[in-house]
């Protein structure tokens, strides 16, 4: 490593061989806009990476990490993903939870507060509103989470505010609803060792990689009885990150703001939309209810529109699962290839 800072600015991006992360760093490069990752990949993978991001393997939660990637890089602005994301893993290991995602966001913050860093775009998620008493949910509604891993986004959250007030650290925090889809170039996509997710787990066993989908519940008080979410394609919420990005280097204020798109799906309804896209039958299981889901989750998604002029390009339930069930084949063939070989 070189000790000069080189000339360009660059934006680092935590955790960007991970799922979304890498969506990000795709949508950057295709901007023009130069950036260098951390990641430990711990849940990430080098190979969905951009060939043109430097990849530094390590922890966000090492200080003279972080030192040396915003010297060397010469980082002007931070988008943070890197942390830990299983709802119910929270719930069993809180510590560690808030290990990953409170304690080393407070190293980061700190980092950027070091060396004079202005413009930070987190993470968030839906979870920090816990089970709310109104959807759609604005983000002026009271925030309450009901596991550890809500609670940990929510102490970076007030961090951020903080930091904002003390030392002129600027934020836009992001609270992510329910993120599903894959690249729609098929550069990457989701393939983080541990899927929970709902389209994700219904793909997988309409591939036959699980026995069946277990449908979580049918007697929530919605007009089908299983739960309501708002599905976000991830390239529409990479979109939002570049906008978020642009705002602060523009000299733009903190914000927060919701990231979905006004509109609820119900369990049963993402399964037919899968199975109408694949012309294939999804084998499930009417199961119980998983304790913590509530009922329905749905966006206020006025805001980031007025905020940052975002406009999604994907936003249909068919292009979603659409692109999730082919970035679930091309998996299956990169596992073939590899099982082959
Ligand atoms: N996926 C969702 O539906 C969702 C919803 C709301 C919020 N989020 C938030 O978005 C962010 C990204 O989520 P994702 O779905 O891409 O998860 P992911 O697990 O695919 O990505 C996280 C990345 O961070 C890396 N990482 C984790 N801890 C690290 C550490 N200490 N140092 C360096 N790298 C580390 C992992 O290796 C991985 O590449 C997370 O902060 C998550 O809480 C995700
Ligand atoms: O195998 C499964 C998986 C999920 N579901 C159901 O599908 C819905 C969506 O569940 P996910 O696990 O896909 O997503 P969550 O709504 O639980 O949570 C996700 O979205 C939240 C915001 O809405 C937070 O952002 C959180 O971090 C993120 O994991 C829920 O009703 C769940 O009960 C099933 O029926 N079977």
């Amino acid at each position: 490593m070189t000790s000069e800072p080189v000339p360009s600015s660059r934006v680092l991006v935590t955790g960007g061989a991970g799922y979304i992360g890498s969506h990000v760093l795709h949508a950057l490069a295709d901007a023009g806009i130069p950036a260098v990752t951390i990641d430990n990949l711990s849940t990430g993978r080098r190979q969905a990476v951009p060939a043109s991001v430097p990849l530094v393997e390590g922890d966000v939660g090492s200080p003279a990490l972080l030192d040396e990637v915003i010297r060397e890089h010469g980082v002007d602005a931070v988008m943070h993903f890197a942390g830990s994301i299983v709802v119910p893993e929270s719930v069993e290991k809180p510590l560690a939870y808030y290990r990953n995602n409170t304690v080393s966001s407070l190293t980061l913050l700190d980092a950027c507060v070091r060396h004079g860093i202005d413009k930070l775009v987190f993470s968030s998620t839906a979870a920090v509103y816990g089970a709310p008493e109104r959807v759609p949910i604005d983000e002026d509604a009271p925030t309450a989470p009901i596991n550890p891993y809500g609670a940990s986004k929510l102490m970076t959250e007030q961090m951020l505010r903080d930091a904002g007030a003390a030392h002129g650290l600027r934020s836009v925090i992001l609270r992510y609803f329910n993120v599903a889809g894959a690249d729609p170039a098929g550069r990457t996509g989701q393939a983080t060792p541990v899927a929970t997710h709902l389209i994700k787990v219904a793909c997988q066993a309409l591939l036959g990689q699980r026995p069946a989908l277990s449908v979580f519940g049918t007697d929530y008080p919605t007009p089908d009885g299983t739960c309501i979410r708002d599905y976000i394609h991830v390239s529409d919420l990479a979109d939002a990150h570049v906008l978020a990005l642009l705002h602060l280097r523009r000299g733009g204020d903190s914000l927060i703001l919701n990231c979905g798109y006004g509109r609820g799906a119900s369990v049963r309804e993402v399964v037919r939309t899968l199975e109408s896209v694949s012309g294939e039958t999804v084998p499930a299981t009417l199961g119980p209810r998983r304790a913590g889901d509530p009922p329905q989750l749905v966006s206020a998604a006025a805001r980031i529109r007025e905020r940052l002029g975002w406009v999604p390009k994907h936003d249909s339930l068919e292009e979603i699962v659409r692109s999730a069930l082919s970035w679930e084949r091309r998996l299956d063939q990169e596992r073939a290839g590899r099982d082959g070989a």
